[in-house]
């Protein structure tokens, strides 16, 4: 089977860890989650006493922190200088302060060439989920896909992830999240113009998981008949 690289975008709670990984699985393919890079270079930020409202302290240290990206489906990892980042990365600090420290420009190109050599050096391909991957990261892929679905339906997906967590405080706490990953200067959080707009708002996880394996496939038999015609 040929090598593939799947982008997968969209916006905060729209489903596309889930169904990156997934998909990542059923077809052989290795899978990075770039939000978590951020998460992750973000708490680095925190936990050494940077100020993440002041975009040149962060610029100045960006280079330091050495992150690491698990690329198996099944076990998605994450390490930080060698410490495993995977809890701490997910807590409510980092989560209110990823934006600002991504939407600073240095930070976005070491992580943007971390992310190109780790799709380049997947054997088989590779799934990609973020915000910029279809636009900015690997705009090459051979299929692009853009989540979406109603702010509501997102917060009530998250508020039963924390459990007990106020639905409407979250929808206000997402919609603040992609308004700042939207609006930014550099590779802001947008559809590639080839990019398949999938609309999750009244799917199941499965059904979104089965629309994008049907999108690949379509993809390769449509190389693969492309090989053989100039054959
Ligand atoms: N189609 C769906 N129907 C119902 N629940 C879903 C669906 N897709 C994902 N979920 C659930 O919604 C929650 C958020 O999904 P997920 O983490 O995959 O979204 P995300 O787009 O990666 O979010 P973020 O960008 O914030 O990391 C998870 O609990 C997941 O199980
Ligand atoms: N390609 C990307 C991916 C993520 N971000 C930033 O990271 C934040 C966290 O992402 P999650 O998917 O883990 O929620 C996100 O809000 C963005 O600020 C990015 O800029 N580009």
């Amino acid at each position: 089977m040929e090598s593939v690289i799947v982008a997968i975008d969209g916006p905060s709670g729209t489903g596309k860890s889930s169904t990156s990984k997934a998909v990542a699985a059923k077809l052989g393919l290795s899978y990075l989650d770039t939000g978590a890079q951020y998460r992750a270079i973000t708490w680095w930020m925190i936990s050494n006493g940077v100020d993440v409202s002041d975009a040149g302290a962060i610029a100045a240290v960006a280079a330091k922190p050495v992150i690491v990206s698990g690329t198996d489906p099944s076990r998605p990892t994450i390490t930080v200088d060698g410490v495993d980042a995977s809890g701490p990365i997910r807590t409510e600090e980092v989560t209110s302060r990823v934006s600002a420290v991504s939407a600073v420009p240095e930070v976005r190109a070491l992580i943007t060439e971390l992310q190109r050599t780790i799709a380049r050096g997947a054997e088989h391909g590779i799934v990609v989920e973020g915000r910029d991957i279809g636009t900015t990261v690997l705009p090459d892929a051979d299929l692009k896909i853009f989540l979406t679905a109603s702010p509501e339906a997102r917060a009530a997906r998250r508020s039963g992830e924390l459990k007990g967590a106020d639905v409407r405080a979250t929808q206000e706490a997402l919609v603040k999240r992609d308004a700042a990953d939207s609006s930014r200067k550099t590779s802001p959080l947008a559809k590639a113009d080839d990019a398949v707009e999938v609309d999750t708002t009244d799917l199941t996880l499965d059904q979104v998981i089965e629309c994008v394996v049907t999108l690949v496939d379509e993809r390769r038999s449509r190389d693969a008949a492309q090989v053989e015609a100039s054959e």
